[in-house]
Formats: C-alpha cells, sequence, structure tokens
C-alpha cells in the first residue's frame, strides 16, 4: 500500500510541476511530503516555516491535482511533517524530492549598474535561516511587483542580505524580459541626493532612482539619522510603490526597531512582507564552504580538511570565507598540501583560544594596524596615497571586514570618508598580498592573533 501510495504522490507532484510555475513548485511545493491518505483525506506533510503559508495559498491546486490524479473528490490537509497520523490513515514513506531549477524566461534586461557576478541564486546555500528570505527573494525576482511589495529583509551583517539582492539584479537581468533594475545603498542613495541639490540636478535624481521596474536598497538603517534624505527616499518609495515597481530593501533590524524612522516610512516598510535571515546551521557553513571550494577550484587533500572551519565560525558567512580565503593562501605560500591539520593551524593563528572571532572596533583595528605599521591612524584617513601609508589602510580595511561586524559604507567612512568600493578593492588587493607574499600573511595573521587577545581592546 506504501509503495501505491507514493507512486500516487509522486503523480500528483508531477501534476503540480504543470500547474505552477517552476519557481513556486521549487519554493512551495516541492518540500511537501504526503503523509498519508485517510478516507478521501490526503495528508501532505509541511515543514513548519512555510506551513502556514503552504495551508493559505495552495492547499486548493493541491487538491485539484489530487483530485486529477486520485480520479475522485479529496480533500487535502496540509500538516507538520513529524505530526502523528490517524490508525485508519494509509501512510506514505518520506522519500527525498527532487528539486528544480528556475527555467529561463529569456528577454535581456536593460543595463544599469553592474551586479556581482558571484551574487547570484545558484549560488546562494539555503538553511533554515535563510529559507523563507530566499524563496521571497526569488519570487521577487520572478514576479516583479506582483509577489510580496515591498521585501523587506533584515539581519545581522554577514548572512548574504546584500548576496540576495544582487540575486535578483541578476536574475531580472538574465530572466527579466527587458525590465530594468537598480542597486543602491543609502549611502549612495544619500550621497547622489546631496550632489543632486548642490548641482540642482534634482530632476535627473529623479529620473534615476523613479524610472526604474526594480529598486534594490541596501542598508536602510542608515536612514535613520537622515532627515532630509528620508523624506527623500519616502517620495522615491511612494512613486515608485504606486507605479506598481518592485521595492527590496535590506536592514539590520526590524522596521519598529528603528526608532528614529518616521512612522509613515515605518508603515510603508511592514506593508509587504517582513523576512528575517539568520545564522546559518552546521549543515550549511559546511555546504558554502565546500560550494566556495567547488567554485574557486581549491585542491583539499581530505574532503573534510575544511570541518573546523564550519566548527569553529558560526555566526558570520563573511568571516567563514574569511578563513577559507586565509587557509588558501597560507598553502599557496607554504606549498603544504589543505587537510585538517593546517586548516587548524590557520584558525588557531586566527582565533587562538577563541570558539568565534572577537569582536573589535573599527578604530582598535586602525591603531593596531598603525603602531604595527609605523604610520599615524589620522594618515589612514587621509588622502595619502604613498605606498606604505596604502598598505596600510588596506591590511586595517580587511580585517576591519573581517573582524568587525561593519559594512563596507561605514568601514569605508571610518577610514576618511573613503566608498564601499574603495573598501572591497583594498580588501582585495590584501588578500592577493597575502597569498603571495609571506611577510605580508603573517603581518596580518600576527595583527589579527593580536586583535583576538582578551587584552586587545586596551590600548598600546
Ligand atoms: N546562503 C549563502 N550562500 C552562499 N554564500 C553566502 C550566503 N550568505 C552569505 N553568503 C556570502 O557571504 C558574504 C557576505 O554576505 P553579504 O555581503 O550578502 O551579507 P550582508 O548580510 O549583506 O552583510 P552586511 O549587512 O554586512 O552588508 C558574501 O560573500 C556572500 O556571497
Amino acid at each position: 500500500m506504501q509503495i501505491q501510495l507514493e507512486h500516487t504522490w509522486s503523480q500528483i507532484q508531477a501534476e503540480l510541476r504543470r500547474a505552477v510555475t517552476d519557481s513556486t513548485y521549487h519554493l512551495w511545493l516541492a518540500p511537501l511530503k504526503a503523509r498519508g491518505l485517510d478516507g478521501d483525506v490526503l495528508l501532505v506533510g509541511a515543514p513548519d516555516e512555510i506551513r502556514t503559508w503552504v495551508a493559505d495559498r495552495f492547499a486548493r491546486v493541491i487538491q485539484s491535482c489530487s483530485e486529477t490524479v486520485l480520479g475522485r473528490a479529496a480533500r487535502v490537509e496540509i500538516v507538520a511533517l513529524d505530526a502523528p497520523l490517524p490508525e485508519s490513515a494509509e501512510q506514505v514513506e518520506q522519500t527525498a524530492v527532487p528539486v528544480l531549477t528556475p527555467a529561463r524566461r529569456g528577454g535581456q534586461a536593460a543595463a544599469d549598474e553592474a551586479f556581482n557576478p558571484k551574487y547570484t541564486f545558484d549560488q546562494f546555500v539555503i538553511g533554515d535561516g535563510n529559507r523563507l528570505a530566499h524563496a521571497a527573494a526569488l519570487a521577487v525576482a520572478e514576479l516583479p511587483g506582483q509577489a510580496y511589495n515591498p521585501l523587506f529583509i533584515y539581519g545581522p551583517p554577514g548572512l548574504g542580505k546584500t548576496h540576495l539582492l544582487h540575486a535578483i539584479g541578476n536574475y531580472v537581468r538574465e530572466y527579466g524580459d527587458g525590465l530594468t533594475v537598480r542597486y543602491t545603498t543609502i549611502e549612495a542613495f544619500t550621497n547622489s541626493f546631496i550632489n543632486a541639490l548642490n548641482t540642482k540636478a534634482v530632476d535627473d535624481f529623479k529620473r534615476r532612482y523613479r524610472d526604474t521596474d526594480i529598486l534594490l536598497i541596501d542598508d536602510v538603517q542608515f536612514l535613520e539619522s537622515k532627515a532630509k534624505t528620508e523624506e527623500e527616499f519616502f517620495h522615491t518609495f511612494n512613486a515608485l510603490y504606486e507605479t506598481g515597481s518592485q521595492l527590496v530593501v535590506t536592514c539590520d533590524r526590524m522596521p519598529r526597531d528603528m526608532n528614529a524612522l518616521a512612522d509613515r516610512l515605518r508603515e510603508r516598510f511592514e506593508s509587504g512582507l517582513v523576512t528575517d535571515i539568520r545564522p546559518p546551521d552546521l549543515a550549511t557553513r559546511m555546504t558554502i564552504l565546500r560550494k566556495r571550494v567547488q567554485h574557486d577550484g581549491v585542491q583539499l587533500a581530505d574532503p573534510d580538511a575544511i570541518a573546523p572551519i564550519a566548527d569553529r565560525i558560526t555566526t558570520n558567512i563573511r568571516a567563514l570565507q574569511g578563513a577559507l580565503i586565509r587557509v588558501v593562501a597560507f598553502h599557496s605560500l607554504t606549498g603544504r598540501a589543505i587537510d585538517q591539520a593546517l586548516v587548524t593551524h590557520v584558525l588557531d593563528g586566527l582565533y587562538p583560544g577563541a570558539a568565534a572571532p572577537r569582536q573589535r572596533t573599527v578604530a582598535e583595528i586602525q591603531e593596531a594596524t598603525c603602531e604595527r605599521l609605523g604610520v599615524s591612524p589620522e594618515a589612514l584617513r587621509s588622502p595619502d596615497r604613498s605606498a606604505r601609508v596604502a598598505w596600510a589602510r588596506q591590511v586595517a580595511m580587511y580585517l576591519a571586514r573581517e573582524l568587525t561586524d561593519e559594512t563596507l559604507p561605514a568601514i569605508g567612512r571610518a577610514f576618511g570618508g573613503r566608498n564601499h568600493t574603495t573598501v572591497l578593492h583594498a580588501c582585495r588587493r590584501a588578500t592577493e598580498r597575502m597569498a603571495s607574499d609571506a611577510e605580508a600573511y603573517e603581518l596580518v595573521r600576527a595583527l589579527t592573533a593580536r586583535l583576538q587577545e582578551p587584552d586587545a581592546d586596551r590600548s598600546s
């Protein structure tokens, strides 16, 4: 009987695939499992985080597909995956359900800012902490303006909010049938607004942000202290919303925790879907690392060599990837194979005696770097581009990126108001130099170790 029910369920799944778009199937229906049949009632198990949504939105389509397959009237009940079943129910053994990738819709979106080609839905590893945020982002990319509007994604730094915004951008560029999509940080929005006011080019500014089908806005927490920008942002938001454009917003906290924000904007943020993104579990951390290893063609002497990284670094995916970069840099410097011993050695250097990175401020990092390299903290914030100062700045920016939860714009501001692309460039330069220059590697290792020491927060 079990086999027959299992077969029936796979036929129902095939019907469902025909009935809904690939992404809807992938997001909401693929994780479902038939639990049993109790008379005319088909019991379908759904993971906790999507159960209510599936019951509200998809019970009817599941029912009609079930009726097609069963050839008779049926009622569908969405239950927990582990809910006890009535004794009378025929039960279905649990089997894995295949996952589909979204179909290509064709067409080319108009060019706008460049999106990071590495930040795609394909490269985004899904786990319990980000499943809803990912699903909502993909739904928005597939059906801009129709799925959820606005979509508000919040969570601590380094967990993939920017990645999801870029993934939407990349997806729309590729499959969006010519829709236009624009990404901005609140910092860039503010700068461009101030610039527009100064140059009396406000109309251009408005056109720039309002003539778009999809606006992706990163780090809206920075709106809080900027009354004028907030006002302008509110109008931009309304203009887009009223014409059916899609808005996607990221933030480090929920709208209701943005205390200094005007109520009307907070209400706007709350009017669509608000979803969080939480730190990844161990399995997700391992998958992220494995994906990175495969993507970058890193040769591991043992497939589990990277397990200690996933064990130790638990709250920030950027830090997780940072540790892997260090391992690869150490490997290319020393020629030693990447096995668990090498990984542990590098991690011990990075986080001596600690289970996870300690929190440091950017100022502490600047101070430690300057002391070590014999430059002044003022020089780091100045326009000075001499080799010595530039290198110190790159190292300090790299460490700030790795050891703090500050965003790129915030780090840029702490270095004399530089912008976030300068910080990204500095981090890249520091990484490259570490992989080719033993002295640079040792410098960054020693500074990291020092900043992780318990007494490091005392100024030296
Ligand atoms: N689920 C994931 N799968 C693969 N890579 C991920 C995932 N989540 C985050 N990353 C990677 O981790 C790094 C940090 O992510 P991202 O910059 O998107 O974080 P964030 O939440 O926007 O942080 P911040 O608030 O500091 O800007 C990026 O390299 C991103 O590609």
